[in-house]
């Protein structure tokens, strides 16, 4: 029989710090309680800070390397110092370290991305020249595209401090993503949400997922009962096509599975970090069939990417 867990042994969840994270591991928690039962105390959760919260002053993308979010938390698990470690899938690696894994997806949020600013209501009111405020490459590179005139600034940090760099007016406008807007009860702060053909969101955007030992079957069977198979089924579609374009994070990428009973349309684009090229296609078919047409997609932009689409050194 599974040992439940109890107040002297209590399930240690892994989260980031930030007021996000926190929802998100609370979430967590909140669903394991409700599914076997439990009351809080029969968990602990555990704050660790990653090299992506340490950093503040510079561009993602110069600090580099995968798993800035996500390393040392994947360490603790490893360490045994916690059992579970709660994510937002869209700042994983497509890879796991050996001995872990992610097979528990909660109910996806808001896939979309979030317009913000106090004086417009949509990019499209947006005048031309405007200053808009975005560390995401993805975000930006999809803007530039629509909007080549549109000047982008650095916009790095939570919630709050995005916010209040608009009230500073560093920029009239910036993005997040909706499901981080709504997991902290903030959803008043979006004036509109972008629809995914005006700007298909990140890959796994608004998707919790938990990561555990591959080898712990107590935990295995505790996440199970909160697993949601949609979420599963979009995501691992969603992942495979990163997966097979990935290598840097220097390419912005975008992707997005929605299921419609059982078939699943997947959509994906790559594009320049300028914005000067947008490479986008689609696939639909059964969704037990995702993973392979995450891969059969991601290799179709391949195809037609030019031979230097991919260095952007
Ligand atoms: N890269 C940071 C990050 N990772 C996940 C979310 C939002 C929540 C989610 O997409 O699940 C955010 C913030 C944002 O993009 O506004």
């Amino acid at each position: 029989m599974t040992q439940m867990p109890d107040p002297q042994n209590p399930i240690r969840i892994g989260t980031r710090g930030s007021a996000l994270a926190l929802a998100q591991a609370h979430e967590t928690r909140d669903r394991l309680m409700a599914a076997h039962g439990l009351e809080a105390d029969a968990f602990e959760i555990v704050v660790i800070k990653t090299t992506g919260d340490r950093v503040l002053d510079r561009p993602l993308k110069e600090i580099g390397g995968k798993g800035l979010f996500t390393r040392e938390i994947e360490d603790a698990l490893l360490a045994r110092e916690i059992d579970i470690a709660v994510h937002s899938m869209k700042d994983m690696p497509t890879l796991q370290p050996d001995g872990l894994v992610i097979d528990c997806y909660l109910p996806r949020e808001d896939v979309r991305d979030a317009f913000v600013s106090s004086q417009f209501a949509a990019i499209a009111e947006l005048p031309q020249g405007a200053v808009v405020g975005s560390s995401s490459l993805r975000r930006r590179a999809q803007l530039a595209a629509r909007r080549p005139d549109l000047k982008l600034v650095e916009f790095r940090g939570n919630v709050q401090t995005r916010l209040k760099k608009l009230e500073d007016g560093v920029a009239v406008a910036t993005f997040l993503a909706m499901a981080g807007l709504s997991r902290l009860g903030m959803e008043h702060v979006a004036r509109s949400a972008v629809g995914p053909e005006e700007m298909l969101p990140a890959v796994a955007q608004g998707c919790i997922g938990v990561e555990r030992r591959a080898a712990d079957e107590r935990i295995a069977a505790l996440l199970a009962a909160i697993s949601d198979r949609d979420s599963a089924l979009r995501v691992t579609a969603e992942r495979a096509f990163l997966a097979r374009l990935d290598g840097s994070c220097q390419t912005p990428i975008a992707g997005l599975a929605e299921l419609d009973g059982d078939r699943l349309r997947l959509r994906g684009e790559i594009l320049r970090p300028d914005g000067s090229e947008v490479i986008a296609g689609e696939r639909v078919g059964p969704a037990s069939d995702g993973a392979a047409m995450g891969t059969d997609l991601a290799e179709e932009l391949r195809g037609q990417a030019p031979a230097d689409f991919f260095d952007w050194s």
